[in-house]
């Protein structure tokens, strides 16, 4: 079999511009990527795609209907691919056994499902999604079970490795494309066909052969080593708060040993996005669940080291305008969670507007791409608030920063959004109530100037 059709289930921030690289590095392909969300999908057929991602437009553009296609046509799409690629969220649980720690794995189980009934011919399954160890055993079983006379299938995992807001970057030149498959004969045909795939453009040295399960348990791991590395790193920034350190000079110091590295190492307000938190989470399950309690709970440790620097954060913001915010405005600059993304999904901003608002302050938001609906939606959650009304009457959101600082008494930095460094503090200076306090959660902005300015300046890991 050469593989000429691919199906992506799944129109997400991983299937959306995973499929439009392959799409545009194999014009030999026909590539569907296909959602039962009709909304998503009518956003993938517009000229504003459902996600922010630099580059991804142009791709898109040159792609779509030529040999990349969005669809709500899941089992036609399904039934005419040789590849399926099964990229579905797979958030924590919010229910029953495992809740609020394991990975909710119902719309994987879904796929299988539906892959199963439909299908007529062999096909390669591949799990794109972050599952946990062992996902692809109850994938098969599910497709064993269910599928015609006649029809087999081979199922893969490739776990997914790009950051947002860097993702085709990160899909052109990927560090590394992880294939685990089972270790049988077909499964190694299976690797190989993905391969090919992969070859139009990956050098061949870069795509890594593993079993199926070390290949799930390594996509855990990764996302659990970065997690490690920055709440280590502001573990060591609470330290120079109290020393008179500065985390900047120590991260330096330590970065430049090779066997450490210098990224990574950038002291915030803590992490968030939609994957750190649920992975590690579900690590933490997993391990649990095998009864190794010792190592559950050094990795739990990664996640209430980033909930105390989200706590700190706020805390300290609170603290330095007098221990009162009630009926202040503060400033918010930056809602999603890092920059060149419009994705807010486990936000730190969430974290502190939450503190800020239950304090009584009025917030005023400024982000240069996460819509405004979605702000009002993360800020009236039922998990942020028991009174979504008074929080609609405690927010203003704004599309001109500038304005967004007028007659306010500070101005948080959630996310490092280049265009906050060039801004006119100056200007923003004179506008707002004095003092004027600038809290950067993400130590960009150059603090002696600011100082110069007359603003009160706190940072994260420097007196
Ligand atoms: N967001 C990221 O940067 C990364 C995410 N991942 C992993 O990739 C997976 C997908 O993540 P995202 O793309 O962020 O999720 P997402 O929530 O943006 O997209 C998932 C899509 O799947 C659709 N879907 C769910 N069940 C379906 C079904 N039965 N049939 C058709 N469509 C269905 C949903 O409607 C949604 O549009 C997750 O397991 C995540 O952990 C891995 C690497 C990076
Ligand atoms: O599985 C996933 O979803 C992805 O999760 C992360 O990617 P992403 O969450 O998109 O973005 P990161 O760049 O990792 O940033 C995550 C959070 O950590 C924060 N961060 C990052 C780096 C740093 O030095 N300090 C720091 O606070 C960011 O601001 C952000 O809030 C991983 O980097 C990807 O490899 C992985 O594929």
């Amino acid at each position: 079999m050469t593989i000429t059709k691919i199906c992506c289930i799944g129109a997400g921030y991983v299937g959306g511009p995973t499929c439009s690289v392959i799409a545009m590095q194999c014009p030999h392909i026909k590539v569907t990527v296909v959602d039962i969300s009709k909304h998503r999908i009518a956003q993938w057929n517009s000229d504003k795609l459902p996600i922010y991602e630099p580059g991804l437009d142009n791709i898109v553009k040159q792609r779509r209907n030529v040999n990349l296609f969005f669809s709500n046509d899941v089992e036609n799409a399904i039934k005419e691919a040789d590849l399926v690629f099964i990229s579905v969220n797979t958030p924590t649980k919010t229910f029953g056994v495992g809740k609020g720690r394991a990975a909710d794995l119902t719309h994987v189980e879904n796929c299988a499902r539906i892959i199963a009934q439909v299908s007529t011919s062999n096909k390669i399954i591949v799990e794109k999604s972050t599952v946990p160890v062992r996902a692809a055993e109850s994938i098969l079983k599910i497709l064993s079970a269910n599928h015609k006379p006649n029809v087999k299938f081979q199922v893969l995992s490739n776990p997914e490795f790009l950051s947002e807001g860097v993702a085709v970057e990160n899909l052109l030149n990927a560090d590394r494309v992880l294939i685990g498959h089972e270790e049988t004969a077909d499964g190694f045909w299976a690797f190989k066909e993905l391969s090919k795939v992969y070859l139009n453009w990956i050098p061949e040295e870069k795509i890594l052969r593993t079993n199926t399960w070390s290949s799930e348990l390594t996509k855990l791991a990764a996302n659990a080593f970065l997690a490690q590395r920055i709440s280590s790193i502001n573990s060591m920034a609470t330290i120079c708060e109290e020393t008179g350190a500065d985390i900047s000079e120590v991260a330096r110091g330590i970065g430049l040993d090779s066997r450490i590295g210098s990224k990574f190492l950038q002291a915030s307000v803590g992490f968030g996005g939609s994957c750190f938190t649920k992975d590690l989470l579900n690590l933490v399950y997993i391990c649990e669940h095998l009864n190794i309690m010792q190592v559950a709970m050094y990795w739990q440790q990664v996640l209430d080291m980033n909930d105390y620097q989200k706590s700190r954060f706020s805390n300290k913001i609170i603290e330095s305008l007098f221990n009162t915010v009630t009926g202040k405005k503060i400033t918010m600059f930056g809602f999603a969670f890092k920059k060149d993304t419009g994705d807010t999904r486990e936000s730190p901003a969430i974290h502190v507007a939450k503190t800020l608002l239950d304090e009584g302050a009025k917030l005023n938001i400024y982000d240069p791409k996460v819509e405004h609906e979605q702000i009002q939606r993360d800020l009236t959650h039922p998990y942020v608030t028991e009174n979504p009304e008074a929080v609609m009457k405690s927010i203003e959101i704004h599309n001109d920063p500038y304005y967004a600082t007028i007659n306010t008494h500070a101005i948080v930095i959630c996310t490092e959004w280049d265009e906050f460094i060039e801004l006119d503090y100056k200007q923003i200076y004179r506008g707002m109530i004095k003092p004027a306090f600038i809290f950067d959660g993400r130590k960009i902005l150059n603090h002696d100037n600011l100082t110069k300015i007359g603003f009160q300046v706190h940072t994260i890991g420097r007196r």
